[in-house]
């Protein structure tokens, strides 16, 4: 690579180094899933069948097979229990799954019945539109249940596959599950239009969904990024012949839908996933990489040992390729930390080649004052990290026009930057801050904001290079 490298120009250089990133960026897992299967249950009085090698690991009641005397291995686990707070005579219900008359028993009726219809957060407003999400809830206060994603494996599968802690950095990351409401979607319509999840804090990176084990046909989770679609399909009637908690997990910022459900009934717990720090590490449950063995580093490491690029020294940026709620006021506390997949990555690409790698807000201003002598628009505002949003209380006279120079001193304080060079595109920003410019008519104005890695390359004689 070294010498192929050597032979090139320095646009074709960046323009390498920018197509292994946008190669990474729609490569990268975003979404993983699974399967744990559930240990049958031993109906009262009948033999164990043969060639059933699972010893009688779980006796049953009447609806309600009872605790497991001893798990032989954490992937099978024991049926679950749901118990919730009934609108019916009864204060509380319970079912078990993979119930065993499923759909006609009375507690499956009362379950379905003490749903409510769910619904989505549409422009900051809770709305109930069938059209779009026809599905019943449980909130997550009004049941219970034994099931946990942490005895089950997944949140280590989750934390090694979705959060990859990095060795070097000072902190490892942890995950966690805190669950949220148990959803029902029936045939035949059951359904929830394409829609991205609301994040519950800066910290949150992902979600989890738990499909419970209850015959359906249809009503595929869809997930997708930057072009990628990934499918899981937990339809079938093996829930009753292999009963299995079907489970996926994936990035926030990942669109997502569920088909429409055919027949039967789909029932899934959700879980917000949450970033933590240091958990990973206590828990020792991190996979710790080594960022040297990232193709990235060895790319920009070659590339660095070529004394004719950027030989006078230069910034790259890099947009990142997942979204984040990077204007919060406490958003600098949270990053790097919450960085998900190649975002992290990248991150740590740049900071084992011991360049100045930092995460800023930058504002790219497109009105005609900010083109310089040659035409070019080649000017960004750069925060010194990443600025929360603001709103301008003074007014501010119509004199602030294209320049921005007042506004953006008070309330975006930046410096300004010339010639970045950016290695991907932009995929979305954020509004920095919004102000009364006061001129012949008063009018409210916004400036977006977008949260970009900027790496400061040195000098060609500057460079410590491996
Ligand atoms: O049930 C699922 O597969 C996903 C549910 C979902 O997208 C949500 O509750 O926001
Ligand atoms: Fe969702």
């Amino acid at each position: 690579m070294a010498s192929t490298l050597r032979a090139m120009s320095e646009t074709k250089l960046l323009n390498e180094l920018s197509s292994s990133l946008k190669d990474k960026a729609t490569t990268a897992t975003f979404a993983c899933g699974g399967t744990i299967p559930i240990a049958k249950v031993k109906v009262p009085g009948s033999p164990l069948k043969t060639g059933d090698k699972r010893k009688s690991e779980f006796s049953s009641g009447s609806d309600s097979p009872s605790v497991a005397k001893d798990l032989p291995h954490r992937e099978e686990i024991k049926p679950v229990d749901i118990r919730w707070d009934s609108t019916g005579l009864k204060a509380g219900t319970k079912i078990t799954f993979p119930a065993q008359t499923p759909f006609d028993s009375e507690s499956f009726h009362q379950l379905l019945s003490d749903c409510e219809p769910a619904s989505f957060g549409q422009r900051g407003k809770d709305v109930l539109d069938e059209t779009y999400r026809k599905a019943g809830k449980l909130e997550k206060d009004a049941f219970m249940t034994d099931f946990c994603p942490y005895v089950t494996g997944i949140i280590d599968v989750i934390a090694q596959v979705l959060l990859p802690s990095i060795a070097g950095t000072p902190q490892l990351r942890g995950v966690r599950a805190e669950r949220y409401n148990l959803n029902i979607y029936s045939g035949p319509s059951g359904k929830f239009r394409a829609h991205i999840d609301t994040p519950r804090s800066d910290m949150q990176f992902g979600s989890l969904v738990v499909c419970l084990p209850c015959v359906h046909q249809g009503g595929a989770l869809l997930v997708r990024h930057k072009g990628n679609t990934m499918e899981f399909d937990w339809s079938g009637n093996e829930s009753e012949s292999e009963p299995a908690i079907k489970w996926a997990a994936f990035y926030s910022d990942c669109e997502h839908e569920i088909l429409e459900v055919k027949s039967g009934h789909r029932i899934t717990i959700t879980y917000n996933l949450y970033v933590t720090h240091g958990a990973g590490m206590l828990a020792g449950r991190s996979l710790p990489m080594d960022p040297k063995q990232l193709p990235l580093y060895c790319m920009v490491n070659e590339t660095l040992k070529i004394p004719s690029f950027m030989s006078r020294g230069g910034i790259l940026g890099i947009h990142l390729s997942h979204f984040y709620p990077f204007a919060t006021e406490n958003a600098h506390k949270d990053f790097p930390y919450c960085l998900k997949g190649v975002d992290m990555a990248v991150f740590e690409a740049f900071h084992a080649l011991g360049l100045q790698a930092k995460l800023c807000s930058v504002m790219i201003p497109d009105e005609e004052e900010y083109y310089d002598e040659e035409g070019a628009s080649n000017l960004e505002f750069v925060n010194d990290g990443l600025h929360p949003f603001r709103v301008a209380e003074e007014e501010y006279g119509d004199s602030v026009g294209p320049g921005d120079e007042e506004v953006l001193t008070d309330h975006f304080p930046h410096k300004v930057y010339r010639d970045i060079h950016w290695l991907t595109k932009m995929t979305y920003e954020e509004m920095a801050v919004v102000f009364l410019s006061n001129g012949n008519v008063p009018c409210l104005e916004w400036r977006y904001a977008c949260a970009a890695l900027l790496v400061h390359v040195p000098a060609t004689a500057d460079r410590e290079i491996e």
